[in-house]
């Protein structure tokens, strides 16, 4: 007989979607927050240590101040959201305030884990709440930023936080079963995906975007955020929040929603920094011998090996690398500007100090700072 993988998982993610956090968008659902808090306390019994990754800002700011649509002006989402983030957080704390749970905000930005810096920072403060026994309570922080670096969806970001704490589960609760062969919507003939590998292809095949006004992204980002998640070993559960005790009895080993696992080998932590930035500032293009050379043989980037380079980006920040026909092969962190790279490629390394006056590094990306796409 099968087995939760949170049966045995240590530190979890639990993602809750909009819909569910809202009551589809009428108002913060107290008894499911109330619900949910209780089964988090039981975890933490348990000896579990979790984090709660809550939508539901924008919902509720809409809702408390009497919208009956979402707003298409960025700006009033954003409003929205520093309305509906008070209201949030108030309730969490009072719910688990009745387990004698203390819970923190922690509101991210996509550049609070691109930049190496911040990302530690945020890392070693998570880890420290768990530490403390404290329930990080985490969303975007919507208000501040603007469309184009959005992680877009909490359930992204949901994986993007497994990666960063090194989590052995991601929970995603939402309004659905599961993944289902199709949206059960619109598919009443759809059947539940019980278990699956995470990054398979055909999982992506059967997964749409988002059912109702008040959710983002749909199943869709949730089947690419377990594949996020796998990249650091984490399996993946997709269940519905208003099921009874969904929690805790997954936690006992009963299957319940879609379970997904992780079948690839954890990516060591900083290569997995590489792997979860979103929004990349350039690219570099590559001969055929230096893809080969990076694909077969997990050799580092030679200046010689770039036909192109396209973007800005400084020393130091992560670009992609692309094979002749413009798709991504590899990413990493680059020894060298888009500047000096421009005046650098197709040459040796014994001419790189030539040509600049100085040399930092013999190599254009380090393979220790690479990651095969
Ligand atoms: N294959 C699928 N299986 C289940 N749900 C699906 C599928 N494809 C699309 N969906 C839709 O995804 C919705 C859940 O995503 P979303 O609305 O973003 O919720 P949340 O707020 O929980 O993130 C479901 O209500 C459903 O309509
Ligand atoms: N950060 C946004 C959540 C956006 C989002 O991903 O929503 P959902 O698809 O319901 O998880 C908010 O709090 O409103």
């Amino acid at each position: 007989m099968q087995t939760s993988i949170l049966a045995k998982a240590q530190r979890i993610v639990i993602k809750v979607g909009s819909s569910l956090v809202t009551n589809e968008g009428k108002g913060l659902d107290h008894a499911a927050l109330a619900r949910w808090a209780e089964e988090i306390a039981q975890l933490t019994k348990l000896g579990k240590q979790v984090v709660l990754v809550s939508s539901g800002a924008i919902a509720e700011g809409i809702a408390r101040l009497g919208w009956t649509q979402k707003p298409s002006a960025v700006h009033e989402k954003q409003a929205a959201a520093a309305v509906g983030q008070l209201g949030l957080c108030h309730a969490y704390e009072s719910a688990f305030r009745q387990h004698g749970l203390m819970c923190a905000q922690v509101l991210l930005t996509h550049e609070d884990l691109s930049d190496r810096t911040r990302y530690l920072n945020a890392r070693s403060t998570l880890l420290t709440l768990l530490q403390l026994g404290v329930i990080p309570i985490i969303n975007e922080n919507d208000s501040v930023v603007t469309a184009e670096i959005k992680f877009g969806d909490n359930d992204t970001l949901g994986a993007l936080v497994t990666n960063l704490i090194e989590g052995d589960a991601l929970v995603i609760l939402t309004d659905q079963t599961g993944l289902y062969t199709a949206d059960p919507r619109s598919n009443p003939t759809a059947t539940l995906v019980q278990t699956g590998v995470a990054g398979d292809a055909s999982l992506e095949v059967m997964a749409g975007g988002a059912g109702s006004s008040v959710g983002t992204g749909g199943m869709y980002t949730k089947i690419i955020a377990a594949k996020r998640a796998a990249r650091s070993g984490a399996a993946t559960i997709i269940a519905c929040g208003r099921e009874e005790q969904v929690l805790t009895r997954l936690a006992s080993g009963e299957m319940i929603g879609t379970q997904l696992s992780s079948v690839t080998c954890a990516l060591a932590a900083k290569k997995q920094w590489i792997a979860d930035h979103l929004q990349l500032k350039g690219s570099v293009t590559l001969d055929a011998g230096a893809v080969r050379a990076l694909t077969q043989s997990g050799s580092s980037l030679l200046p010689i090996g770039v036909l192109a380079v396209e973007g800005e980006f400084l020393r130091g920040e992560v670009v992609r690398c692309l094979n002749p026909d413009g798709l991504e092969v590899a990413r990493g962190l680059i020894n060298y500007s888009s500047q000096e790279t421009q005046r650098i490629l197709r040459q040796p390394t014994g001419q790189i100090e030539a040509v600049l006056g100085y040399i930092d590094e013999a190599e254009l990306i380090h393979r220790d700072n690479l990651v095969l796409c």
